[in-house]
């Protein structure tokens, strides 16, 4: 999946992963973190998740990062705010009242310039990445929030039947990805309403990762 391919989905208008409300693993299991109020929150390849509205809702802060530049647009419009555009070099910053969104590539972006964060919530950003990038992400979203705990939601399902994204990871892989940062735990595991893409079996896990 390189760029192109999610610019295209932004374009076409293709969003089978954005819900229209909050996803109830989210709100069900962040309490798990303990979080003050106020806490900073990072959601990487965060789209213009309605998460974000949620989690401004209940008075937490948000920082994300999303490489397609009309999927930031259509976030603040829909939230309703105009935000400062700076730019950063390869990267562009969005901000407004308690949200600070990253325009780029998630790779490009660095612990200075993302700031402290409290916690991340992975949702649709592990799972949208090929095996051969999982490991270089999980590394980097450690090290760019110097291992705050996370809320990560994955999909398990037979990968042989049917491709990504989103790709299946099992909890396997992620206590893999993140050994020596992180100790994982299954919060949660339901099955995915209809299959992945109606064609097979899927389940939903919320993971909660502590740094270890
Ligand atoms: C499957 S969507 C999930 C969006 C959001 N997390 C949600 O739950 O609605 C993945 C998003 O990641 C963005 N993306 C893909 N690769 C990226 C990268 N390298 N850096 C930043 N964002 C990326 C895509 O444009 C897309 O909006």
């Amino acid at each position: 999946m390189d760029a192109d391919f999610w610019r295209a989905r932004w374009r076409e208008g293709r969003l089978g992963w954005h819900r229209a409300d909050v996803n109830p693993l989210l709100a069900r299991h962040l309490p798990a973190l303990g979080l003050a109020p106020g806490a900073r929150i990072f959601m990487p390849l965060c789209g213009k998740s309605r998460d974000i509205h949620w989690l401004l809702g209940e008075g937490f802060c948000v920082a994300g990062c999303e490489l397609v530049e009309t999927a930031v647009e259509q976030l603040f419009e829909e939230l309703g705010v105009a935000p400062t555009i700076e730019d950063r070099g390869r990267l562009k910053l969005y901000r407004a009242e308690g949200v600070d969104i990253v325009v780029g590539d998630i790779f490009d972006l660095d612990a200075e310039t993302l700031g402290r964060v409290e916690a991340v919530y992975d949702r649709a950003a592990l799972v949208a990445l090929p095996p051969e990038t999982r490991k270089r992400y999980a590394a980097h979203v450690a090290a760019a929030t110097a291992c705050a705990p996370q809320i990560l939601v994955t999909y398990v399902y037979d990968q042989s039947l049917i491709g990504g994204p989103p790709f299946s990871v099992t909890d396997e892989e992620v206590r893999a990805l993140y050994a020596g940062a992180y100790d994982v735990t299954l919060l949660e595991s339901a099955d995915v309403e209809g299959g992945m893409k109606g064609r097979c079996p899927a389940i939903e896990h919320a993971l909660a990762l502590r740094h270890c």
